[in-house]
């Protein structure tokens, strides 16, 4: 397969990247708090400054009924559906198309007063990762979002600063087939969602005001995102 110039960096991410997510919230070590819970979702978050700056690691568990993993990175990673259900969005772009699974997004985001307004660059890719032989059941699936360079787009030229992220969705389709032998439907099936992000804002932000915006925003955002995709699945075939 022809290796593309951000393909070491991002297969090396992705490893990673799957590997933590993997961890329980207990295993990372202590240092994870709850912060938010709604039903089946858990949120954590540890407090980390850098610079005076809060970059808190956050880590959200969800199980959600009706939907596969593929789905699930299908409509996160595709362009086409962003605005549909990313609420802090102002704009975002497809900058360059490295490859059918990988993607250079930039996007900006609703400023959060008094704080300045935030954009940020980062190569996005869809992985499917084969289970290994004994785990049985459908393959697991990613999104990685790792920041990145691009000379068209050079960072804090604009009003806006650029702030640094990392973001890793991965996803774990459970099939219950029907006793009856029936074909499976989708209520048969379960997703086990992990999400893991760091954002680092780039620049000075108040600690209360982004600690607040977070607590807010990403229960917001892990809600509305998995409603969006059982919203826009259910009357299609079952994407395994
Ligand atoms: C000062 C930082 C402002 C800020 C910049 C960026 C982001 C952000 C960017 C990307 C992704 S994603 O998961 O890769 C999905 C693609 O958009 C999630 C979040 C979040 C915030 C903060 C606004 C908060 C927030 C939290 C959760 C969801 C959305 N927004």
């Amino acid at each position: 397969v022809a290796q593309h110039r951000l393909w070491k960096e991002i297969d090396h991410l992705v490893k990673q990247e799957v590997s933590m997510a993997r961890l329980g919230v207990g295993e990372c070590g202590t240092g994870w708090q709850l912060f938010a819970e709604d039903g089946e979702m858990k949120m954590y978050r540890r407090e980390e400054e850098i610079d005076g700056m809060v970059v808190d690691p956050l880590k959200a568990v969800h199980v959600v009924k009706g939907i596969t993993g593929h789905e699930l990175c299908h409509y996160f990673f595709s362009p086409q559906y962003r605005y549909d259900w990313e609420t802090t969005l102002e704009t975002m772009q497809v900058v360059e198309t490295i490859a059918d699974d990988t993607l250079i997004f930039q996007q900006t985001h609703k400023r959060i007063w008094p704080a300045s307004q935030r954009d940020c660059l980062f190569w996005s890719h869809l992985r499917r990762l084969p289970n290994d032989q004994d785990t049985e059941g459908p393959d697991m699936w990613t999104v990685v979002n790792h920041s990145t360079e691009h000379t068209d787009y050079p960072a804090n030229t604009g009003k806006c600063v650029r702030i640094f992220l990392t973001v890793c969705l991965l996803c774990q389709t459970q099939v219950d087939p029907p006793k009856d032998g029936a074909p499976i439907s989708r209520d048969n099936i379960t997703c086990k969602i992990t999400y893991c992000s760091v954002v680092n804002p780039g620049g000075w932000a108040p600690a209360s005001v982004l600690r607040a915006v977070y607590k807010r925003e990403y229960p917001k955002f892990l809600k509305r995102f998995t409603s969006y995709v059982i919203n826009q699945t259910k009357n299609k075939s079952i994407m395994f």
